[in-house]
C-alpha cells in the first residue's frame, strides 16, 4: 500500500513537472524533472546548437527549463525590437540567484545586479561618468591609442613573439584599470592583474561545470555533502575579488583631496559623490558596498569581453587566409606608414570595419545572453506571460539566423559589404543586446575594438607557428585556448 501511494505521489510530481507547470507557457522542449532542459544545452555545448534546435521546433518564442527555472527565450530581431526595445519598461529587471547574490555580492549591488529606480541611477550614473573620462569622445581615443604604444613596446621588448592572451589582457586592462583606478600595469605590477584574471578564469570554470550548474540553479543542493564545496570555493573567489577593490578603495581614501573639484579616475568621482550623500538614508544609495559592487560590474565586464573578442578575432584571420592581406592593403591605402588609425578613418576603412563585425558575429560572444524578468504580466505574441518570469533575449540566435546572414557559420566579412565595396549595417548585428539592458560599455568596447585590431594588423604581419584551434570552449563567454603569435614589423 505505501509503495503504491508513493508512486503515486512520484507520478503526480512527474507530471506537474513534465507537462502541468508548462501549460501557460509558450512551448518548449519537455524539462527532466530537476535538471530541465540542461542536458541538452550540454550535449550541444556552447550552446548555440541546442537554442537553435529550440526556436526551429517551437518557434522564435520558447521556454526551456535550467533545472526548476523556466526560461523564455525570443529569438526572432523583430520580436525583440517589438517587445525588449519598444516595451523596454516591462524587461528591464534582472533574474537573481539571490542567495549566491546575497553571498557574493552582500546584496542586489552595482549594476549587473541591480534594479528599479536604483538600477536607473547607477546605470546613469556609470554611464556618464564613463563619459566623463573620455568613453565615446577624443579623450578615450587618446588613452587606447597610448596604450597601443605600449603594445608595441611590449611586442619589440619580447623578441616579436608573444601570446595572445597577455597581449590582449594587458592592453585592455590598462584602459579599464586606469580609468577605474588612476594607474596601468607594467612588469611591475602585471602580476596583480593575472592574479585577479585567474581567479575569474577559475571561478567561470566552476560555474559551467556540472556541479555549479546544478548548485546554481537548484540552491538547496549546496547544502548536500559533494555540492558543498562549490559554494566555499566561490567564497574564496568573492574574497579574492572584493578583497582586491576594497584594497583601491582604501587607497584612494588616503590620497583624495575632497575639495578639488577635479578627479582622476572614477573611483575618486563616486568616493566624493558619496561625501555629498552621506548624511542621506543608505548614503542616497552611493554606499561603500555599492562601490565595490559598480568597480566589480565594470571591471569584470569591460576585460573579458573585450581580450576574449580580440583574441578571437586574431585567431580567425590566422585560419582564413587573405583577410589580413586585404586589411593591410586598405590600411596602407587610407592611412599610409606614417602615423597610426584613428577612429576618424573608419568611415573610408569600409573592408576593416566589415571584419571587425563579422568577427563579433561569427564569435557570438554570449550564447545564452543574461537573465531579465517581466515586470510585470505581459502580452508577448499569443502567450500571457506572468510577472517575474525569466526573459532571455536570445541575441546569439539572431547573429547566427540563416535568413539574415546566410552560411551564418562560417566566418565572411564581405557579407558586410555592399556591391560597391562600401561597409553595410545590419540593424541585426546585436552583439551588446538592446532595449533598456543593452551593455552599459558598448562605446569603449567598439573603440577598442577598432584601433587595437586594426593598429596590429597595421603595424604587423602576424603569423603563429601553429595554425590556432577554433574549437570553443565555453566559460561564462566562448573562450579560445591562448596561441603565440610572431609579430613582423611591416614598417
Ligand atoms: C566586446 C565587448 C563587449 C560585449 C560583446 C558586451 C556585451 C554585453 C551584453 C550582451 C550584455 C548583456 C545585455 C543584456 O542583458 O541583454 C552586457 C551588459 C553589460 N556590459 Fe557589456 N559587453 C562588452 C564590453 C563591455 C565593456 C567594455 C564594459 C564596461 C566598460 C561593459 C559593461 C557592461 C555592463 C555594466 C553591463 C550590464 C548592464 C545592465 O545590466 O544594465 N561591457 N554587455
Amino acid at each position: 500500500m505505501i509503495f503504491l501511494i508513493f508512486l503515486v505521489i512520484i507520478a503526480l510530481w512527474l507530471f506537474e513537472q513534465m507537462y502541468w507547470r508548462r501549460r501557460k507557457l509558450p512551448p518548449g522542449p519537455m524539462p527532466w524533472p530537476l535538471v530541465g532542459n540542461i542536458p541538452h544545452v550540454f550535449a550541444k555545448q556552447p550552446g548555440f546548437d541546442a537554442y537553435l534546435d529550440w526556436e526551429k521546433e517551437y518557434g522564435p518564442v520558447h521556454t526551456y527549463y535550467l533545472g526548476n527555472m523556466a526560461c523564455v527565450a525570443i529569438t526572432d530581431y523583430d520580436l525583440l525590437k517589438k517587445y525588449i526595445v519598444n516595451q523596454g519598461e516591462k524587461f528591464s529587471d534582472r533574474y537573481h540567484m539571490q542567495e549566491f547574490i546575497d553571498m557574493y555580492r552582500g546584496g542586489n549591488y552595482g549594476i549587473i545586479e541591480a534594479d528599479g529606480d536604483f538600477w536607473v541611477k547607477q546605470r546613469r550614473f556609470a554611464i556618464s561618468t564613463l563619459r566623463d573620462f573620455g568613453m565615446g569622445k577624443n579623450i578615450m581615443e587618446q588613452r587606447v591609442c597610448e596604450e597601443i604604444d605600449h603594445m608595441f613596446k611590449m611586442i619589440e621588448k619580447s623578441g616579436n613573439k608573444l601570446t595572445a592572451r597577455r597581449l590582449f589582457t594587458i592592453g585592455v586592462g590598462n584602459i579599464i584599470n586606469s580609468v577605474l583606478f588612476g594607474y596601468r600595469y607594467d612588469e611591475n605590477n602585471e602580476h596583480e592583474l593575472w592574479k585577479i584574471r585567474d581567479a575569474l578564469m577559475r571561478q567561470q570554470t566552476e560555474f559551467i561545470g556540472v556541479r555549479g550548474m546544478i548548485v546554481f540553479h537548484i540552491p538547496f543542493m549546496r547544502r548536500i555533502p559533494g555540492f558543498s564545496g562549490f559554494w566555499e570555493r566561490l567564497e574564496v573567489y568573492r574574497d579574492e575579488f572584493f578583497g582586491f577593490f576594497q584594497k583601491q578603495i582604501d587607497d584612494h581614501l588616503k590620497e583624495i583631496d575632497f575639495e578639488c573639484e577635479e578627479s582622476n579616475d572614477i573611483m575618486e568621482v563616486y568616493l566624493k559623490e558619496q561625501r555629498k550623500h552621506r548624511n542621506e538614508p543608505d548614503e542616497g544609495g552611493y554606499s561603500e558596498i555599492q562601490l565595490r559592487n559598480i568597480v566589480f560590474d565594470i571591471w569584470i565586464a569591460g576585460l573579458e569581453t573585450t581580450t576574449t573578442t580580440l583574441m578571437w578575432g586574431i585567431n580567425f584571420l590566422l585560419n582564413h587566409e587573405g583577410i589580413m592581406e586585404k586589411m593591410q592593403k586598405e590600411l596602407d591605402r587610407v592611412v599610409g606608414h606614417e602615423r597610426k588609425v584613428e577612429m576618424n578613418d573608419k568611415n573610408q576603412l569600409h573592408y576593416c570595419q566589415a571584419v571587425v563585425s563579422e568577427i563579433q558575429r561569427f564569435l557570438n560572444l554570449l550564447p545564452q545572453n543574461l537573465f531579465r524578468i517581466a515586470t510585470e504580466d505581459v502580452q508577448i505574441e499569443e502567450y500571457f506571460i506572468e510577472k517575474g518570469t525569466i526573459i532571455i533575449p536570445q541575441i546569439s540566435c539572431v547573429m547566427y539566423n540563416e535568413k539574415i546572414f546566410p552560411e551564418a557559420r562560417k566566418f565572411k566579412p564581405e557579407r558586410f559589404l555592399n556591391e560597391d565595396g562600401t561597409y553595410k549595417k545590419y540593424q541585426e548585428l546585436i552583439p551588446f543586446s538592446l532595449g533598456k539592458r543593452q551593455c552599459a560599455g558598448e562605446g569603449l568596447a567598439r573603440l577598442e575594438l577598432f584601433l587595437f585590431f586594426t593598429n596590429l594588423i597595421h603595424r604587423y604581419e602576424i603569423t603563429s607557428d601553429e595554425k590556432p584551434t577554433m574549437e570553443r570552449s565555453f566559460k561564462t563567454l566562448i573562450h579560445t585556448p591562448d596561441f603565440t603569435c610572431n609579430f613582423k614589423p611591416r614598417f
